[in-house]
C-alpha cells in the first residue's frame, strides 16, 4: 500500500507523516511531497524510526515522482488561517494549489483514493472533482473531503462535558467543514442526554473549534496536531477498506447522491474501491433538521465557487 502526503513539510503534513510512519501496515510505502526543499530531509528523519514503512521525500514544483503508484493521496498543501480570517479567505491561494496538484493526480494516479484537507474544504473538493472530470477520470467514490477533525473534536468535547470515556463516544457530523455547515448529530449520541442549552452551546463550540485553535495560536497557524491525528485516522480507514476489511465506517464530505447538496458530509462505508456505500445519517432532532436546512444555501454557494473556478 502506498500513501502519498502532499504538503508533507507543513504543520499537518509532518504530524501526519509521523503518525503514518508508525501506524501504517507493515510493508507500506510513504511518499512525502512539498514545494519546500526540506521535504527529503523530513523523509530521512522519519526513516530512522524502526517500523516496516519505507519513506521517500520529494521537493520542488512537480509532485509526479511522489504520486507514481499511489493508492491513497492525502493533500494538506496550501496556506492556513490567521486570526480574523474565515476559511473562505484561503480560497484565492489554495484553489490554484489544489487545482494544480489534482491535475498531476489525474495523470499520474487517477485510481488513487484522494483525501482533501486543504481549506476551504467545502470548495476545494468541488475543485478537485472538476479537475478529475475534465481529465475524464472522475470516480465519485474515490474523492473525499476529510472532516474527521470535526468528529474527533465532537467526541472529545462530549466526553469532557458528560464525564465519559472518550473511546465510548461515537458522533456523526454531517454537512460540510466550515461554520454553520458543520453539524454534529448530538441527538444520536448513545447513553447521553443534553438540555436544549447544552445542545446549542456544544454545537456552537464544535462549529467554532477551528477558530478556537487559530486564536490560541495567535498568528502561528491553525490546527496541525489534532488534524494530523484526524487525517491519520481517516487515511488508515481508507487503507483498511482497500485491504478488504469489513465495516469500516467514517464520516466524510463526498459526492454521494445526497438530496441536500452535490457534496455532503455523512457516514460512508469504505471498501476496496473507496466509498462502498453512502449510509443514511439516521433520525435527527428538530434542532438538527433546522440547522441542516439553514446551512444549505451556504454549502451550495461554496460548492458553486469551486465548480466555477475550474470552468
Ligand atoms: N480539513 C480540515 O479539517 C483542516 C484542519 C486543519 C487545517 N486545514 C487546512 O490544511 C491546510 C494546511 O495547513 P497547515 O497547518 O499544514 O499549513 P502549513 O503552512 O503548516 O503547511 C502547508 C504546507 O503546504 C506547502 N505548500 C504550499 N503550496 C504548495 C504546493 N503548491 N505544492 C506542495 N506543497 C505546497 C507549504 O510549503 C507547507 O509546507 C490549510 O489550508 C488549512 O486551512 C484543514
Ligand atoms: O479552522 C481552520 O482554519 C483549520 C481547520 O479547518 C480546523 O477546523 O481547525
Amino acid at each position: 500500500m502506498k500513501v502519498a502526503v502532499l504538503g508533507a513539510a507543513g504543520g499537518i503534513g509532518q504530524a501526519l507523516a509521523l503518525l503514518l510512519k508508525t501506524q501504517l501496515p507493515a510493508g507500506s510505502k510513504l511518499s512525502l511531497y512539498d514545494i519546500a526543499p526540506v521535504t527529503p530531509g523530513v523523509a530521512v528523519d522519519l526513516s530512522h524510526i524502526p517500523t516496516d514503512v519505507e519513506v521517500k521525500g520529494f521537493a520542488g514544483e512537480d509532485p509526479t515522482a511522489a504520486l507514481v503508484d499511489a493508492d491513497v493521496v492525502l493533500m494538506s498543501a496550501g496556506v492556513a488561517r490567521k486570526p480574523g480570517m474565515d476559511r473562505s479567505d484561503l480560497f484565492n491561494i489554495n484553489a490554484g494549489i489544489v487545482r494544480n496538484l489534482m491535475e498531476k493526480v489525474a495523470v499520474t494516479c487517477p485510481k488513487a483514493l484522494v483525501g482533501i484537507i486543504t481549506n476551504p474544504v467545502n470548495t476545494t473538493v468541488a475543485i478537485a472533482a472538476e479537475v478529475l472530470k475534465n481529465a475524464g477520470v472522475y470516480d465519485k467514490n474515490r474523492l473525499f473531503g476529510i472532516t474527521t477533525l470535526d468528529v474527533i473534536r465532537s467526541e472529545t468535547f462530549i466526553a469532557e462535558l458528560k464525564g465519559l470515556n472518550v473511546a465510548d463516544v461515537k458522533v456523526n457530523v454531517i454537512g460540510g467543514h466550515s461554520g454553520v455547515t458543520i453539524l454534529p448529530l448530538l441527538s444520536q449520541v448513545e447513553g447521553v442526554t443534553f438540555t436544549d442549552e447544552e445542545v446549542a452551546a456544544m454545537t456552537t463550540r464544535i462549529q467554532n473549534a477551528g477558530t478556537e485553535v487559530v486564536e490560541a495560536k495567535a498568528g502561528g497557524g491553525s490546527a496541525t496536531l489534532s488534524m494530523g491525528q484526524a487525517a491519520c485516522r481517516f487515511g488508515l480507514s481508507l487503507v483498511r477498506g482497500l485491504q478488504g476489511e469489513a465495516n469500516v465506517v467514517e464520516c466524510a464530505y463526498v459526492d454521494g447522491g445526497s438530496e441536500h447538496a452535490t457534496f455532503f458530509a455523512q457516514p460512508i462505508l469504505l471498501g476496496k474501491n473507496g466509498v462502498e456505500k453512502v449510509l443514511p445519517y439516521g433520525d435527527i432532532s428538530a434542532f438538527e433538521a433546522n440547522a441542516r436546512d439553514a446551512m444549505l444555501d451556504t454549502l451550495k454557494g461554496d460548492i458553486k465557487l469551486g465548480v466555477e473556478f475550474v470552468k
